[in-house]
């Protein structure tokens, strides 16, 4: 979609509208004023004059004058027709990612073989089982664009199915048919239109053909298709002009379709009505009371995630203990995400963990906890800030959906809570911020969001997978410094993954250093130096890591890290 396309009223949608309101004036007019003199016989197959603008067919009619009123028995079957294509195309497309993997990939193969299969053939065929006529057309064409606007919308789907905030609201217990409306569908709006509007208009020329074939729309009623199929003769004996009009009917119909659907595309993203904050941090005092402390809160023993037979962690064994930072460091690949979503029961489909014990307090997570029992167990803040939450929706509405939904709170009393959160991480102007978009907050405000949820729930774990890697350096220091204020004030457990061995030097009580799904150290975080490090990886790592120079023995406040890649 081209900028220019992102501003609500843009030249294309006004052409767009302005011809669309023409069709359909014609359409609701046409048949009132000029069925009569449409049916009315004249002079045969004369050509274009004063009173026949575009001549008469072969037994006499007014081709400009049936030209128009066919327009509306043409619209009402196309609309009849893109409407079943496009509402199952989505609800079946959506819904194949909220049925279990097996059932999803039955689903996505058949819809393959019948978007394969020509959708005219089809169209053929049960236009010739249920009968030549209207009706039949709409039902033929209307089927046969099923299973393309399925596939695609479950392309689309596929995508925004793995989106953080997707998996968030799955972790959240959140149910299937809320995650597709609220969700997915919000975030498919712009595409589906398009797509919806392209349809339409492939959907009139189907409609067209059907009828131009002779399987759609039978005398004495009348469509485009019907006829241009009457004017062949015509065109054959060098009569092109009777042809002209239904042939421009269908043309500007489709245009008007086309420009429609990349207008409103445009005007659908909420992205489109980005007004960019210019406000300063506003600190004020945190009100909620750290959890009570035990010794160990998760303990991991011998956890293996394999990928059919190939293992990517391997039998690692660590504890979290109350209050504990842990940092997992370790080269791109070596299974710290995998480690991480394996404990919050996100792990993508394919994968499948083992372990003889995996348990956050009392909750055994090798087997599917209850999404409230998650929810107090851990938050998640992850990487990317810009897909961290859904685009779709207000930010007041996503950062109370977790209270409302699992501690039952009303909105106003979750809003509250939130507002108190916001505040605690230093959000600036917080009421401000909950009516706002994702989009129209930077990343690190985005960051801080996350870790005012985390906030809010006091979950006793605080996995933070790379949550700064996307930020800018200065933003880097100031989130750092939140999450250590967060350990500190509130005695939550955090689990730090990062590439950044300086950061998590600094950040961190304890360091897991991986390499290849194993851990090949574990070790106290002031030790992390070439001097102390047992392993030979580690110790590579720590040569590769230029900021590393800080006092050993001491624990620096998190410094602004260097920029890295995320590999
Ligand atoms: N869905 C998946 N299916 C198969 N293999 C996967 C899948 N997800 C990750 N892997 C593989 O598992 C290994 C560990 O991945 P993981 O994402 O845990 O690495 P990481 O240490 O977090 O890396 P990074 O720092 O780049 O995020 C990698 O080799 C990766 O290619």
């Amino acid at each position: 979609m081209s900028p220019h396309n992102r501003s609500r009223w843009n030249p294309g949608l006004i052409l767009g509208l302005a011809l669309l309101a023409l069709i359909v004036a014609i359409a609701a007019l046409a048949p009132l004023l000029f069925t009569t003199p449409a049916n009315a016989l004249g002079p045969r197959l004369a050509p274009p004059s004063p009173e026949h603008w575009l001549g008469t067919d072969a037994a006499g009619h007014d081709v400009l004058l049936r030209s128009l009123v066919a327009t509306r028995l043409t619209l009402l079957l196309t609309a009849g027709a893109t409407a079943i294509a496009v509402i199952t195309g989505i609800i079946l497309g959506t819904g194949v990612w909220l049925v279990r993997p097996w059932a999803r990939e039955i689903f996505l193969r058949v819809i393959d073989a019948m978007v394969a299969f020509p959708g005219l053939l089809l169209a053929l065929v049960v236009a010739a089982v249920l009968g030549a006529g209207g009706s039949s057309a709409l039902i033929a064409i209307g089927l046969s664009g099923i299973p393309y606007f399925a596939r695609l919308t479950a392309n689309l789907a596929a995508k925004i199915s793995q989106q953080e905030y997707v998996s968030t609201a799955r972790l959240l217990g959140v149910s299937h048919s809320r995650i597709a409306t609220r969700h997915m569908l919000p975030n498919m709006a712009e595409p589906l239109l398009v797509l919806a509007a392209s349809t339409f208009a492939a959907t009139l020329t189907a409609i067209s053909a059907l009828s131009f074939v002779g399987l759609g729309v039978q005398s004495p009623a009348y469509d485009w298709g019907k006829l241009l199929n009457e004017a062949l003769p015509s065109l054959l004996a060098n009569r092109p002009y009777q042809m002209a009009g239904p042939a421009a009917l269908i043309v500007v119909t489709g245009l008007a379709a086309v420009l429609i659907g990349d207008g409103l595309a445009g005007a659908a993203n909420p992205r489109a009505h980005h007004t960019p904050s210019k406000t300063r941090p506003h600190p004020t005092t945190p009100d909620q009371t750290p959890p009570p402390s035990d010794e160990h809160l998760a303990d991991i023993r011998d956890l293996w995630i394999h990928s059919g037979d190939t293992p990517l962690v391997k039998g690692i064994t660590f504890t979290i203990r109350h209050g504990e930072i842990l940092g997992i460091v370790g080269e791109s690949g070596s299974g710290k995400t995998l480690t991480a979503m394996a404990l919050a029961q996100l792990l993508p489909d394919g994968l499948t963990p083992t372990a003889t014990r995996m348990s956050i307090s009392d909750l055994d997570l090798r087997r599917p906890a209850p999404p409230t029992a998650m929810t107090d167990a851990i938050s998640l803040i992850y990487q990317d800030p810009g897909s961290t939450f859904n685009p779709a929706l207000r930010m007041g509405t996503q950062l109370t959906e977790v209270l409302r939904t699992h501690k039952r709170l009303g909105t106003r009393a979750a809003t509250q809570r939130v507002l108190d959160a916001l505040r605690t991480v230093h959000m600036s102007r917080p009421e401000h911020r909950l009516k706002q978009h994702p989009h129209e907050l930077s990343g690190g405000m985005r960051q801080r969001a996350m870790i005012a949820t985390a906030l809010t729930v006091q979950p006793r774990l605080i996995i933070a997978d790379e949550p700064t890697t996307a930020l800018d350096v200065t933003v880097q220091a100031e989130i750092l410094r939140e999450l250590k204020r967060v350990n500190n004030e509130y005695n939550a457990s955090i689990m730090f993954i990062s590439h950044d061995i300086g950061v998590v030097r600094a950040l961190c009580d304890r360091v897991i250093v991986m390499y290849h799904g194993e851990i090949v150290e574990q070790i106290a975080a002031r030790d992390l130096t070439v001097e102390s490090a047992q392993h030979p990886y580690t110790r590579a790592l720590l040569h590769a890591t230029p900021d590393i120079d800080g006092p050993a023995g001491e624990k620096p406040t998190p410094q602004p890290a260097q920029e890295h890649t995320h590999g």
